[in-house]
């Protein structure tokens, strides 16, 4: 039995753990939703009577990764765990199994992975002087797609790469993420046996990060849910106030909606209980705050005397000096480097600061989005093992590290690799001998290890 002492869990987190029923979690800021969504499937993993399975829904392969070595180091059995993003549970579940019944997919078809659909996109979008790569997000809503670029002026350039760019996938037999939840969707919706039958091998569906799922993932998740009747269970999680992908789809939706979809009782229950700012910077947040909620500071930093202030008065063009004035400012009076943190309202702005930062204060390391190499994408074969050879070999590493090993076999095997004689093992105790110095002198040759 998995059980828990009172330092580990607040009561209110407790009370959503144990709770009996589906939970409808609104947790503010910093108050643990991580935490009780991993001890929520530990808990359930814990109490299972039957063989079915507890699907946990993640905004990103990251969170996944991270949840699930949370609960194995809570000595909880995960083999009746599925965990992952939503396009990975559609392709899974929906797509893999039942595609044949759709006649796009019928005669097989493959994922466009990020970085092809960046170039692809960028071709396609040579053409047009004012559209990029950048302007061609989209998402399926009802029966047709949006675009997620606000300037309606570049809006009929967009419709027609994309118009080439739908062509040209159908005509190579490639999907995008998109189109694994549209095809979904497609599948729920033709064949009502789909969701029935999920629902009988699904005990639980939990959702992280509710407020930034869209309108086809929630009538996925609704579907299968409400062909279970009550028997499947969910536990959906997130905070209104920190949707951040509202141009992309991604909408909180409210406890009465998502109970009218699911058509199941849902219980909704909140998190107050704020671990990780002072009181004073609680205070500010509720300035900005687009739902009401209640928050109550309870970390070790409750009492902290944070600054806060507003500057009106430096230009736009001269803020990157502003930022290195003050980064300076605090470095001089004694703060360490890693306790400075800079934050934009949006990604763009970030990457650019970040780079810009990075020139200008040279000896400083930076962390921050733009200085990788190539991104974040975990379908990258070259991203999957640069994380092993860039990452120690500790052994608080050690079970993330054969994890991607064992995906770096697989992916060898796929290329048609004869990997009978490469263990994960093997595969780690070659990366650690290699001295990443000597690898980026040599480029890509030396990473021909195996
Ligand atoms: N019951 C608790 N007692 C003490 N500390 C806690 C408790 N629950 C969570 N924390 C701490 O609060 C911090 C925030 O936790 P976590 O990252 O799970 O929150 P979150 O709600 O997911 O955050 P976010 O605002 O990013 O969504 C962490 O440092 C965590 O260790």
């Amino acid at each position: 039995m998995f059980v828990w002492d009172a330092t580990e869990l607040n009561p209110e987190q407790a009370a959503a753990v144990e709770e009996p029923s589906s939970v409808f979690l609104v947790a503010c800021p910093g108050s643990g939703k991580t935490r009780t969504l991993t001890y929520k499937i530990a808990y359930e993993l814990s109490q299972r009577t039957d063989k079915r399975i507890v699907v946990a829904i993640t905004y990103t392969h990251r969170a996944a990764d991270e949840i699930q070595e949370r609960i194995e180091a809570l000595g909880v059995d995960i083999s009746a765990l599925w965990i992952g993003t939503i396009h990975s549970f559609c392709l899974e579940w929906i797509i893999k199994p039942y595609g044949i019944y759709v006649p796009e997919l019928a005669r097989g078809y493959t994922v466009l992975d990020r970085h092809d659909r960046e170039k692809m996109l960028d071709r396609l979008c040579s053409v047009y002087r004012s559209v990029t790569f950048y302007d061609c997000e989209y998402y399926f809503e009802g029966d047709g797609y949006r675009l997620g670029c606000a300037d309606t002026r570049k809006h009929d350039s967009i419709h027609q790469v994309l118009a080439a760019y739908f062509r040209e996938l159908a005509d190579t037999r490639r999907i995008d993420f998109e189109l694994i939840l549209w095809y979904s969707q497609v599948l729920i919706r033709n064949q009502p046996h789909i969701a029935a039958l999920l629902s009988q091998v699904f005990s639980y569906v939990l959702v992280d990060e509710y407020q930034d799922t869209k309108q086809i993932q929630y009538n996925l998740v609704g579907a299968i849910l409400r062909a279970g009747a009550g028997r499947t269970k969910t536990f959906i999680v997130g905070d209104p106030n920190q949707a951040i992908y509202g141009s992309l789809g991604g909408y909180a939706i409210s406890v009465s909606n998502f109970r009218a979809l699911t058509g199941i009782p849902i219980r909704e229950m909140v998190l107050r209980l704020n671990y990780r700012s002072s009181a004073r910077i609680i205070g500010h947040f509720s300035n900005f705050n687009v739902h009401t909620t209640d928050i109550e500071g309870a970390g070790e930093m409750v009492g902290f005397p944070s600054h806060v202030t507003y500057n009106r008065l430096v230009a736009h063009d001269d803020l990157h000096d502003e930022l290195i004035r003050l980064i300076q400012k605090s470095l001089a009076e004694g703060h360490a480097p890693e306790e400075i943190c800079v934050l934009a309202p949006w990604w763009i702005l970030l990457a650019s600061t970040t780079r810009k930062l990075v020139a200008l204060l040279p000896d400083q390391q930076f962390d921050g989005p733009g200085l990788v190499p190539f991104s974040n994408d975990p379908d990258n074969f070259w991203f999957k093992l640069s994380k092993i050879l860039l990452t120690d070999s500790s052994p608080q590493m050690l079970v993330r590290r054969m994890r991607w090993a064992r995906d770096v076999i697989a992916d060898l095997r796929d290329f048609g690799v004869d990997t009978a004689k490469i263990s994960q093992r093997s595969l780690l105790r070659e990366s650690n001998s290699l001295a990443i110095g000597a690898l980026l002198e040599t480029g890509p040759a030396a990473l021909n290890l195996v």
